[in-house]
């Protein structure tokens, strides 16, 4: 199978891959893409980072040509979500990022932006959102014209088996949150239970969101996400994958081949 790309819906995209290395290749140019694009424009690249297989996905941007091509230092990295544990923990989303990118390319120290792992859940989701303000205050990170929300240049989520992204699971009430930016939960289904997690106010109005699907676990959850993007549905709690719609902004699916099982790309919600 050659690499699909459909145009789902308005600013919206589809890409499935037949290996593994595809997707990791043709992520790193697209990453790649955007960083150039918004150092032109606006003098840096702000990226929100989650967990699971995401900084494993990226790791082609670790080799050449970008790891010597790209303007790392003008590159600001957050993340959509993290762990509520001690930074050198096996689960911190931090700790993998610093092994499998931080340590490999050169972003500086002082342009990331990890979670307080002394304070209380709690406490930490109210510290990130004042983080973010600062930045989007200083004009470092973008700001929404329409609601005034921080507007990322890029958040890259994948999305989980049950059709979560970041730390917001299906049917929590976290994911009908309109005001905070970034907030915490303390039940995840899959451990450790607290996290802290963007909204998705937050997520959408990115400039730009890549959703990374990749295993056939993920199957399901992706058919349910893709499969009525060509229609005009109303926000689904039940799978918060399918509420990422980027307002100003646009989506793209990085899509492995078990994990597109389940997706008819030959329907009529697709235009390939
Ligand atoms: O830190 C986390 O847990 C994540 O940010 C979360 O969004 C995760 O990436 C997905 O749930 C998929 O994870 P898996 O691929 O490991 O199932």
């Amino acid at each position: 199978m050659a690499t699909t790309v459909c145009e789902a819906k308005k600013n919206t995209e589809l890409r499935v891959f037949e290996f593994s290395d595809e997707l990791a290749t043709d992520l790193a140019e697209y990453v790649a893409q955007l960083s150039e694009i918004s150092v032109k424009e606006r003098g840096c690249f702000t990226i929100a980072l989650s967990g699971g297989p995401i900084v494993g996905v990226m790791r082609k941007l670790c080799e050449a040509p970008y790891q010597k091509m790209l303007d790392w230092s003008k590159w600001y990295v957050l993340w959509a979500d993290e762990r509520a544990v001690a930074k050198t923990h096996a689960e911190s989303n931090y700790k993998m990022t610093k092994e499998g990118l931080l340590s490999k390319v050169p972003i500086l120290n002082s342009h990331v932006y990890s979670i307080n792992d002394t304070l209380t859940v709690e406490e930490a989701a109210a510290d990130y959102e004042f983080t973010i303000r600062q930045l989007v205050k200083a004009r470092t990170i973008s700001v929404s014209e329409i609601n005034d929300c921080p507007k990322f240049d890029l958040i890259l989520l994948s999305v989980g088996p049950t059709g979560s992204i970041a730390s917001l699971h299906p049917n929590h009430p976290a994911l009908e949150l309109t005001d905070e930016w970034v907030t915490f939960i303390t039940n995840s289904p899959e451990p450790p239970p607290e996290r802290i997690t963007f909204t998705m106010l937050v997520i959408n109005s990115a400039s730009n969101v890549v959703i990374v699907a990749t295993g056939e676990d993920k199957a399901r959850a992706v058919q349910q996400s893709v499969s009525q993007l060509s229609e005009n549905v109303g926000p689904d709690v039940s799978v918060p994958a399918k509420m990422v719609t980027p307002t100003e902004g646009k989506l793209v699916w990085f899509v492995d081949k078990e994990a597109s099982k389940e997706i008819e790309l030959e329907s009529d919600n697709f235009e390939l």
